[in-house]
């Protein structure tokens, strides 16, 4: 009989600095949420790799070849690229590490249950990022590796950057250390420049410039409060859309990034000298920039029902903006604990908003976390971590 490792990691959203942080170097801040993926990693039987997704309604069995994981079934080649894309390249990932080092992969059952997910449709809460990490430390935990939250940090952001070098990583970073975080990402195409050139250990190893990790208090006497338009949006699509634009390659992107560091700037600062009035600036400035941005570069961020759960929110007390890219999914606020959080969801159900009942889960509780700890600079070395064959 083999071990099992199970490891959850939580959904997120964005509190200031979508988009903007896009750029190398550039900072958000992001908060984790207590909805889940949970990946429990077994001893598989019958195939080399097995995967049982809920997002499929069969199990998926997979071969190796050379690093790379392959469909059993050729049916099946469209999900080891699609839907099964993060939790493929984690373990290809995990395993490329091993063999730089001379170790054998083992069979593997993977079993993935998401919250993040209502009837089939996401909720707007960044299942990938979720995924991406419980897997992370499910395959790496299931091999004996023991390793910093920062070194599963950096694997899990290599196993994204490997299907696409787009996305900042912030989700990646609330996932691991939940509760409130400040995220500057590095240059992903020079970490996938660097993969192809150099390897896993050696790219773990290097200084990845740009990338800043910190723990942020959580604000003082303001709830936050979280809205679900109920549609779902494309960020991969809203993001190519932008880059691709005439607005990305004109100045205003320039004016866009500074004034968008200006205001996550005083957000953290807020943040950190529990300042509430001042986070509920911040975060309205932050609003009005994204809404600039929308406008100019005619993105399709702000729905009108984003518009109108802001709007309501406002009215209500609170400060409120669209979380991530828009364009549907979610919106948050920020409301004064003296005023009602009850009135809010009575205003934002009459405005088509559901109130999602979700709680910011404190760094460190969750099984599978052992360290409540974001640094800068190089991580606690992966290859020479302790690695057995199987725990
Ligand atoms: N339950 C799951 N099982 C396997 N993979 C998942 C699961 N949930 C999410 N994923 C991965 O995350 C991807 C969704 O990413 P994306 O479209 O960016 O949504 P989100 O905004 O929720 O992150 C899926 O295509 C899949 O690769
Ligand atoms: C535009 C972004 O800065 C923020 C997108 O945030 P979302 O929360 O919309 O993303 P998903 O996790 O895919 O739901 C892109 C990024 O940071 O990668």
């Amino acid at each position: 009989m083999s071990a099992t490792v199970t490891r959850r990691a939580p959904g997120k959203l964005f509190v200031a600095g979508e988009y903007a942080v896009l750029e190398p170097g550039q900072p958000a801040i992001v908060v984790a949420l207590d909805r889940y993926i949970t990946v429990t990693v077994s001893a598989a039987d019958g195939a080399e790799v097995v995967v049982d997704s809920d997002l499929l309604d069969h199990e998926v069995p997979l071969h190796r070849s050379e690093g790379t994981l392959y469909a059993l079934a050729p049916a099946d080649a469209e999900h080891v690229r699609g839907t099964l894309a993060h939790l493929v390249s984690t373990v290809e990932v995990i395993e490329q590490l091993r063999a730089e080092q001379g170790l054998t992969p083992e069979p593997l059952r993977l079993t993935v249950r998401s919250r993040l997910h209502e009837q089939g449709s996401k909720i707007g809460l960044g299942s990938s990022a979720a995924v991406t990490v419980a897997a992370t430390g499910a395959v790496t935990g299931y091999y004996g590796m023991r390793l910093s939250p920062e070194a599963r940090f950096r694997l899990a952001l290599l196993a994204s950057v490997r299907i696409d070098a787009g996305p900042s990583g912030a989700d990646l970073a609330a996932s691991t250390w939940q509760g409130w975080i400040a995220y500057r990402s590095p240059d992903r195409d020079a970490l996938r420049r660097s993969l192809h050139l150099r390897g896993i250990a050696k790219t773990l190893r290097a200084p990845w410039p740009g990338l800043s990790i910190r723990t942020l208090p959580p604000p003082r006497d303001l709830a936050l409060r979280v809205g679900w338009t109920g549609s779902p949006a494309s960020t991969s699509a809203l993001v190519a859309n932008l880059t691709a634009g005439e607005w990305w390659r004109s100045s205003a992107r320039a004016d866009f990034l500074a004034d968008s560091e200006r205001w996550v700037t005083a957000a953290v600062r807020a943040l950190e000298r529990g300042e509430p009035e001042a986070l509920l600036h911040a975060v309205r400035a932050a609003r009005h920039l994204l809404a600039r941005m929308d406008a100019d570069a005619a993105l399709g961020m702000f729905t009108e029902r984003l518009i109108r759960l802001c709007d309501t929110a406002e009215a209500c007390g609170a400060a409120a903006k669209p979380s991530g890219a828009g364009g549907g999914d979610c919106g948050i606020a920020l409301l004064p604990a003296h005023h009602s959080p009850s009135a809010l969801q009575t205003r934002w159900a009459e405005a088509g908003i559901t109130t999602l009942p979700l709680q910011v889960p404190h760094p460190g509780t969750t099984p599978g976390f052992e360290e409540h700890h974001a640094g800068h600079g190089t991580p606690a070395d992966p290859v020479s971590a302790s690695q057995r064959g199987r725990p």
